[in-house]
């Protein structure tokens, strides 16, 4: 694997409805394999047979319960089915039937949960069709999954959720259960995610990988694995995710792309620009300068102001050093066409990095835009229209709200991307494109808003978090999912991010490739120091994570 293809609940429905559409498979026979896949899952990981509760619901997502139930009870488990009193879709009330001619069906309320004694509890509530926030009911079944009842707190039976613990927004990865940013406790954590074909959205941002577990992406024989237009085009607004160490990190057309060729000369490599602030605010610049360095930028400036020169005369000697005082000194160093990429913002105070930013821009160079850059971008609009393809902006979230305040209100409220709820099901595959457009899921993600912040911008945009979200102008993104590392999170972490990227688009990636490979890399380096990480140590985990892959 590498990277991954990601879906939203739309383009889902959309791939599951062409592949029914061209007779290719039929509904039941996806259900099949959906609910045979979860049982498999199961049965690997719990091998001896035990007892098991199948929580169904209203649609195809119970209907896979039904078939979970049966195949776990032909496999000698004890289940126990809790179903909703409606007739679903005709795919899932056949399993449902299928079922019935096995053993009963409880209604699914919290009070029938009150006694159970299971070892494990299927969650088959709602999948990709969960649309707004639970009832009354269904939350209180919910909580009990999370370990609360109204007498006592109980532990909970492992889990195992049938595409998504019922409740998460699979488009978005918040909870529809309450209130966004803050769902209060008990939430249901599962020890096993079953999904189908692709990871959704929801699975990697937000609350998604918390709640979920292990994720596994069952094969459930549906083809299609990318979406193309008429001509056969790939669309340009894909997601992928990274799942694994990227393969083409290591080989690009049988060319190493981070490796360097024997015999190359530094200047094949790129000469990256870090541009460095006042007296007492250098360290943050040097963070970046050392990771353009230790990522393979063949040489590396730092620019201070000529006052501050003495401040940054230390370590590493590899670095060169040059004053740069203002907006004309900027200007006639960027005449230099080896000047490959720059980086501006970490420690360069709000002033400079506005006054720095125009000449930068009107050189066209590719260039990071961290920290005080950022906030110089916010508080002059003029300047953010210069904004190009070659720029990469890095913001956390403050910095993403300060940029782009109505796409950050957005996501601070819990409401549908689009009142459109139309059934996916009637969907051509012509009108794909419209159609996606028109429904994306529930609720509006990171990933959205960093689609829509790269648009408006013009450039490449990393919105920061234990789920980075990455997107460029055309919609292109990737999802970069490391809650594995939280020791990521310390002071100076991103200064070493905005080097690692400034380093990777020196030695020409191109930006959307630069920025992906930079989270990639950061997250490696954090994950291979370990607990205790301070930013410093990043840069020099770097030699070991290139050797981890074979470079
Ligand atoms: N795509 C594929 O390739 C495959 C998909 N498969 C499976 O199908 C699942 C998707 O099925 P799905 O579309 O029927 O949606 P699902 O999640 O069962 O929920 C829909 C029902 O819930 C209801 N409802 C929604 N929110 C609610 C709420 N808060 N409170 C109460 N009710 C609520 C909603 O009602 P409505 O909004 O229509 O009023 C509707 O009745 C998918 O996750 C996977 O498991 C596999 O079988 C095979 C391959
Ligand atoms: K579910």
């Amino acid at each position: 694997m590498g990277w991954t293809e990601v879906l939203t609940t739309a383009e889902m429905r959309a791939l599951e409805t062409a592949a029914m559409a061209s007779g290719a498979v039929m509904g039941l026979e996806l259900m099949e394999r959906a609910g045979t896949a979860v049982a498999g899952a199961i049965r690997l990981r719990w091998p001896k047979a035990g007892r098991v509760t199948v929580l169904c619901g209203p649609g195809n997502n119970g209907g896979d319960g039904y078939v979970v139930a049966r195949q776990l009870a032909q496999a000698g488990w004890r289940v126990r089915v809790l179903g909703m009193d409606n007739t679903p879709g005709p795919d899932a009330a056949a399993m449902k039937r299928r079922w019935a001619e096995m053993g009963g069906i409880e209604p699914l309320t919290a009070a029938a949960l009150g006694s159970d004694l299971s070892d494990l509890v299927v969650d088959a509530i709602f999948g990709t069709g969960m649309t707004r926030p639970l009832d009354r009911e269904m939350a209180l079944v919910s909580r009990w999954m999370g370990g609360w009842t109204p007498a006592r707190a109980v532990t909970p039976p492992p889990i195992v959720a049938v595409d998504a613990v019922s409740g998460l927004c699979l488009d978005s990865g918040a909870w529809l259960g309450g209130e966004r940013g803050d769902p209060g406790g008990n939430l249901p954590r599962a020890a096993l995610t079953v999904t189908f074909h692709a990871p959704k959205v929801g699975h990697l941002l937000e609350l998604g990988p918390v709640l979920g577990g292990e994720l596994v992406v069952a094969d459930i024989g549906l083809k299609t694995t990318s979406f193309r237009d008429a001509e056969g085009q790939i669309w340009s607004e894909r997601t992928l995710a990274v799942m694994d160490p990227p393969r083409h990190l290591q080989q690009d057309r049988g060319q190493p792309l981070l490796g360097k060729r024997a015999g190359s000369h530094k200047f094949d490599h790129g000469h990256a620009l870090i541009v460095a602030g006042t007296a007492g605010q250098g360290g943050a610049a040097r963070l970046s300068a050392r990771a353009a360095l230790r990522v393979g930028a063949g040489l590396v400036t730092l620019a201070p102001p000529a006052d501050a020169m003495a401040e940054h005369s230390g370590p590493p000697d590899a670095l060169m050093r040059r004053a740069v005082d203002d907006a004309a000194a900027l200007s006639r160093l960027l005449g230099d066409d080896r000047l490959r990429a720059v980086c501006l913002g970490p420690g360069c105070g709000t002033e400079r990095a506005a006054a720095l930013l125009e000449p930068l821009l009107a050189s066209r160079r590719p260039a990071v835009l961290d920290a005080d850059a950022l906030t110089a971008l916010a508080g002059h609009p003029a300047i953010f229209e210069g904004l190009h393809g070659g720029c990469v902006l890095t913001p956390h979230m403050g910095e993403f709200r300060r940029l782009f305040p109505d796409l950050a209100a957005r996501l601070d409220t819990p409401r549908p991307r689009s009142p459109a709820q139309e059934s996916a099901q009637t969907v051509a595959l012509q009108t794909w494109r419209q159609a996606l457009a028109d429904m994306r899921g529930p609720l509006y993600s990171r990933l959205d808003a960093a689609r829509e912040a790269a648009a408006r911008s013009g450039a490449v945009v990393l919105l920061k978090g234990p789920d980075t979200v990455i997107a460029a102008p055309d919609g292109q993104a990737r999802i970069h999912s490391a809650f594995d590392v939280p020791w990521l999170a310390t002071a100076g972490a991103g200064d070493v991010l905005a080097g690692i990227i400034a380093g990777l688009l020196a030695r020409g990636l191109p930006p959307l490739e630069a920025v992906a490979t930079g989270a990639f890399l950061h997250a490696a380096a954090a994950r291979r120091f370990g607990p205790g990480l301070i930013a410093d140590d990043l840069p020099e985990q770097l030699p070991g994570v290139f050797r981890d892959l074979g470079l």
